[in-house]
């Protein structure tokens, strides 16, 4: 486990989250990461997240660390007791249910707000206040309403996008939401409610092509068929079938890329001098670039490219990334312990995950503690709000929490 040189900056913040899927566990996990005391509360038997087959599997593992589960079914009102005890020792609640789910269980803005007035409520949703904002979404859904699936697949083939990106946004968002907010409540002695969705965060990375829009009336056109603003900008194919992108922004660049393969003749060719030239000779050009490529290895590319100072990248599967020379020596994957009930796999795994990309003062922000298994904090938590071992103990023979201390 990380041992950090520097204070985190929120220690000594409590957050109690209600979160699954992606969009809360990741404001959580950020919090967590940046000294947060962050307690997920959870069903007796687990987040759903620990146990989902095939693509989810990641869910779990990836955005639960440095986090303590308390698990409890809070629909019983012992359960219900148990949280609300928590929850007004805590400086942030946070959670992605679906509109109501929290207000059914008791849970809702206006409840905890007057049981604890300084407590941080972050809500993260489908969408803000408005007309759709009963609505449940995905990512997915929210890509493909908002314009995303449109920009990224070809022209009429809408495509999501192959990250769960507004997910992780909003939980972005619903942290930078939870520390102005706990700026706020230094001056004013109060908490406030915080709201982020999923939506509006796809709105947010289309404003650039709806100002585009704005500004010359034309539609944006999606990213496969668009015709590059430079030449060269292309994927290039190698002798061994390794794929390169290069993308060259300056006429400096294009002589420097000239030189990294001795195309002289091209280098002098009043035709290709400037970026607009070149971008009005591309299917004149690109051939000739392909094929004098296609005679070197991936790697001769990527040594020559980089010996030249060219915006090069080796066409790269995210598995891939846990060879990448640059992440293993800046320690930006850390060891981490995955037991099977934080999985659904067979058994404990050791592996690496990807840290926040954020120094503090020089240094990345670790994994102090791995996802915890399930309830692995119950029976401790229970104890600090003065629940007597023999209280736990009926309280777990009415499966109304789950001990996992053991
Ligand atoms: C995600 C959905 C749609 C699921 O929606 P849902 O499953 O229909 O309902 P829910 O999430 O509100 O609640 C689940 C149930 O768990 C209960 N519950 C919970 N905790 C406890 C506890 N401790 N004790 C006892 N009960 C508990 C809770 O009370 C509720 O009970 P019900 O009302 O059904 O009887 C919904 O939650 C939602 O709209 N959330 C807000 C938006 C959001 O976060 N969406 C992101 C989804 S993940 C995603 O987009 C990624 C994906 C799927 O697209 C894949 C990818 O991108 O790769």
């Amino acid at each position: 486990m990380s041992e950090q040189k520097n204070p985190l900056p929120l220690a000594g913040i409590r957050v109690v989250e209600f979160t699954h899927m992606v969009m809360g566990p990741s404001c959580g996990m950020l919090l967590a990461d940046l000294g947060a005391e962050v307690i997920k509360v959870e069903p007796v038997n687990g987040d759903n997240t620990r146990r989902l087959p095939g693509s989810g599997s990641g869910f779990y593992a990836m955005f639960n660390r440095n986090k303590k589960s308390l698990a409890v079914d809070v629909k019983q009102p012992a359960g219900r007791e148990a949280v609300l005890r928590l929850l007004a020792t805590a400086d942030v609640f946070s959670e992605n249910f679906k509109p109501g789910t929290m207000e059914k269980l008791g849970l809702g803005y206006e409840a905890l707000s007057k049981l604890n007035p300084r407590l941080i409520y972050v809500s993260h949703k489908g969408f803000l206040k408005g007309p759709y904002d009963q609505r449940t979404a995905l990512d997915e859904v929210v890509q493909m309403m908002g314009g995303m699936a449109y920009m990224t697949g070809p022209e009429g083939r809408p495509l999501r996008a192959g990250a769960s990106v507004n997910d992780i946004m909003g939980g972005i968002f619903g942290a930078i939401g939870a520390m102005a907010a706990l700026r706020t409540r230094d001056t004013t002695g109060r908490g406030q409610q915080v709201e982020s969705s999923l939506f509006e965060n796809n709105v947010f990375l289309m404003g650039t092509h709806m100002m585009q829009y704005a500004v010359t009336g034309k539609p944006a056109k999606p990213m496969p068929s668009r015709v590059a603003a430079w030449a060269v900008y292309d994927v290039f194919e190698a002798r061994d079938g390794g794929q390169i992108f290069l993308g060259v922004v300056s006429d400096t660049q294009w002589r420097l890329f000239c030189d990294a393969f001795g195309l002289a003749a091209l280098k002098a060719s009043p035709r290709l001098a400037t970026n607009p030239q070149r971008v009005a000779e591309r299917e004149w050009l690109m051939p000739q670039l392909r094929a004098v490529m296609a005679t070197y290895s991936a790697d001769e590319i990527s040594t020559r490219f980089e010996a030249h100072g060219l915006p090069f990248a080796p066409i790269t599967q995210p598995h891939e990334l846990f060879e990448d020379e640059h992440l293993r020596e800046s320690g930006g994957l850390a060891p981490v312990h995955i037991a099977p009930d934080a999985s659904g796999a067979q058994a404990d795994l050791d592996t690496r995950t990807p840290l926040l990309p954020l120094m503090l003062d020089g240094e990345r922000l670790g994994v102090r503690s791995n996802p915890p298994s399930i309830g692995e904090h119950t029976a401790a938590l229970l104890r600090e709000l003065g629940y007597s071992a023999d209280e736990i103990k009926a309280l777990e023979s009415q499966q109304i929490i789950h001990d996992g201390e053991g």
